[in-house]
């Protein structure tokens, strides 16, 4: 068989588009969407999201303010920036990239963002939103991850879904709106006795455990869909997904590349929950 490719770039450059119609609109009714990005320390990796994340700003409209802070900053200094954020009409969103550096408490600055500002849906209000199925965001990449699956025309309801990894960030949201889809949802972890066997039950498989290429061929049922949230950095440069590619897309009747799969759909949903966080926040306090 030869597998479909989940192009996630050319959606994502759709879901921008639109996107930038919207802000132009909502900036004629006084509402200007804007995203503050703080980023502690000095990560590579984290440098090339900022990156394509203030693009995809720029593409859209949206203002972007970058608070870049030494990898010293300490714990009392970074909520006091984040008061500030959280206390200023201009800014719509904020989002906190992590991982942190050592020694700054990730629950706390978590804790700390205002629910209404936190376009990354990590603040505990509203992941329990999210988990009773009413909500204002979505985390940015379990939803990208839905846009893509929905915009190829696959139907979630009644399939059996299969999300290897559990984080907060990924896995178990990952699970929760599949769920909602009414996929029958099986979650995988380091700790499953067989995970070639569970996975290869699954009608759509999703990997989002951040080991290189763990999921090979004899881990994909024929037919599948595959998506692979992964992001590895190996050491020779190479971005390689937790999928291996060519195997899995073999079986696969769709699957997802890394890169140009889920990592732009990822930005383009940070677009959109900065957006509708704009409108949220003028129809109220501000
Ligand atoms: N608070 C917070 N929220 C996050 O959402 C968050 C975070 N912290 N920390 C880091 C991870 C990683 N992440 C990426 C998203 C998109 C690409 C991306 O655009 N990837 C492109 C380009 C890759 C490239 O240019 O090499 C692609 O896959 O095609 C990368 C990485 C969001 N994360």
């Amino acid at each position: 068989m030869s597998a479909k490719i989940l192009d996630g770039k050319a959606v994502s450059q759709r879901i921008k588009t639109e996107l930038k119609a919207e802000v132009e609109k909502l900036k004629q009714t006084g509402i200007k969407p804007a995203l503050a990005v703080v980023i502690v320390g000095d990560d590579p990796a984290s440098k090339i999201y900022v990156r394509n994340k203030k693009l995809a700003c720029e593409f859209c409209g949206i203002k972007s303010l970058e608070f870049a802070l030494p990898a010293e900053t300490t714990q009392k200094e970074l909520l006091a920036l984040i008061e500030r954020l959280n206390n200023d009409n201009t800014i719509s969103g904020i989002l906190c990239q992590l991982p942190l550096p050592e020694g700054l408490d990730e629950e706390a600055v978590i804790n700390a963002i205002s629910p209404a500002k936190d376009v990354d849906a990590f603040h505990p209000s509203n992941v329990g939103k999210i988990m009773i199925g009413n909500f204002d965001f979505l985390p940015c990449t379990p939803a990208g991850v839905m846009e893509l699956i929905a915009e190829s025309g696959i139907d979630v309801s009644g399939k059996k879904c299969v999300v290897v990894g559990r984080s907060n960030i990924v896995g178990k949201p990952m699970s929760m709106l599949l769920l909602h889809k009414n996929g029958t949802v099986t979650i995988c972890h380091s700790r499953t006795k067989d995970l070639a066997k569970e996975c290869r039950e699954a009608d759509i498989l999703v990997a989002a455990v951040g080991v290189p290429e763990l999921i090979r061929g004899d881990c994909v049922k024929e037919g599948a869909v595959v998506i692979d949230v992964g992001m590895n950095r190996l050491e020779n440069k190479k971005l390689v997904g937790d999928v291996a590619f060519s195997e899995a897309a073999e079986k696969a009747a769709a699957i997802t590349p890394v890169p140009g799969g889920v990592g732009p759909m990822t930005i383009a949903m940070l677009m959109k929950n900065t957006v509708k966080a704009a409108v949220l926040n003028s129809t109220g306090k501000n």
